[in-house]
């Protein structure tokens, strides 16, 4: 498995590309010049591009991914509704959501065969709208609206138009923030990182007829952490045996345990990482954690070892200025 690593630098407006070692060491690729400070990013379903959005002019940029080593080379643009704090697509590679905290909404935009067209939908209205997240399924539209304290549920339909569901949202205990979420592999649980109360909740996923439901919510800062709580990222392992969140003002990786059928969560341990981590995320063989630091202009690969998934750093990277995303890209 060939993997590639992209890193986003919005203060530098770059994208530095990495190849993924197999035994645990990147090598750098490409540093490309992005035409704008570029955020969040996604690799296309069928790992042909990689869309990012950037500002301060709304955009999502089009780079074709080189099938040989991963390089990336631009190849169209849209223009998005609001700033883009996250971006992601549907399972089958039809449509492109952009969710905007400072706009508070999500716009759907067609891709046609991967390139990034109009905008088919614009849900407004979703105070603090942090991001956008397609079940397992390609039904249902999970959108946490931080400052609302709900995860907003919609119907992706055919032609891209979101309805929303019954019932239309889940909430959180007042004052958490839902920012973003995982998905288990066996596609009944999904976690959400709460920003402001720095928790992890459990959904338990509704088949058509069933509703979503809270079943779990847990504490991920260390009991002695009395400062103010700021998450930021969650992830899950291929496997699903373990999941990660980061909180921002300790620099912290909590490391959980996963039960088997996904449906509780256990704080195994605590990982200092990079300063500020505000994005990371786990590699396709689920053996190594990459995290970027906001404030340290670094990013640090870590191994994931044992029955608890503990982390133990290998290396860390200077990258461009004020890294906040890290998508990896198995090829
Ligand atoms: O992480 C955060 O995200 C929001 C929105 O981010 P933006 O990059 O889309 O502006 C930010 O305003 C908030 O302060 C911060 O905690």
């Amino acid at each position: 498995m060939k993997q590639t690593v992209y890193t986003a630098s919005p203060e530098s407006q770059q994208i530095h590309v990495w190849r993924l070692n197999s035994e645990g060491s990147l090598t750098l690729v490409q540093v490309v010049d992005v035409p704008g400070q570029v955020q969040p990013m996604v690799v296309s379903p069928d790992k042909r591009y990689l869309y990012v959005g950037v500002r301060p002019e709304f955009r999502v940029l089009a780079y074709r991914i080189s099938p040989e080593d991963g390089a990336l080379s631009y190849a169209a643009e849209a223009p998005l509704s609001g700033s883009p704090t996250h971006i992601s697509t549907d399972h089958s590679g039809r449509f492109l959501f952009s969710a905007s905290y400072n706009a508070g909404s999500v716009s759907v935009v067609r891709l046609n065969d991967g390139i990034p067209g109009e905008t088919v939908h614009l849900e407004e209205g979703l105070e603090g709208c942090h991001s956008a997240n397609i079940s397992p399924d390609n039904r249902t539209l999970f959108v946490p609206a931080l400052k609302q304290d709900r995860i907003c549920l919609f119907t992706l339909g055919e032609t891209g138009a979101l309805t929303a569901q019954e019932p239309s949202e889940v909430t959180t205990v007042e004052g958490a923030g839902p920012r973003h979420m995982a998905f288990h592999p066996n596609k009944r649980f999904a976690y959400c990182v709460n920003e402001l109360n720095s928790s992890v909740d459990v959904w338990q996923l509704s088949d058509p007829h069933g509703k979503t439901e809270c079943v779990q919510t847990v504490d991920m800062m260390p009991p002695e952490f009395s400062d103010t709580r700021w998450a930021a990222d969650i992830h899950i392992t291929p496997d699903g045996r373990h999941l990660y969140a980061c909180d921002r003002t300790s620099s912290t990786l909590t490391i959980f345990s996963v039960s088997e059928d996904g449906s509780v969560i256990a704080v195994e341990g605590f990982q200092p990482t990079e300063t500020q981590p505000r994005g990371f995320n786990i590699d396709n063989s689920g053996k190594y954690l990459i995290a970027a630091g906001q404030k340290s202009h670094h990013i640090a690969l870590y191994e994931i070892s044992g029955a608890q998934g503990l982390l133990a750093e290998k290396a860390r990277y200077a990258v461009g200025q004020g890294p906040m995303w890290v998508v990896i890209n198995a090829m």
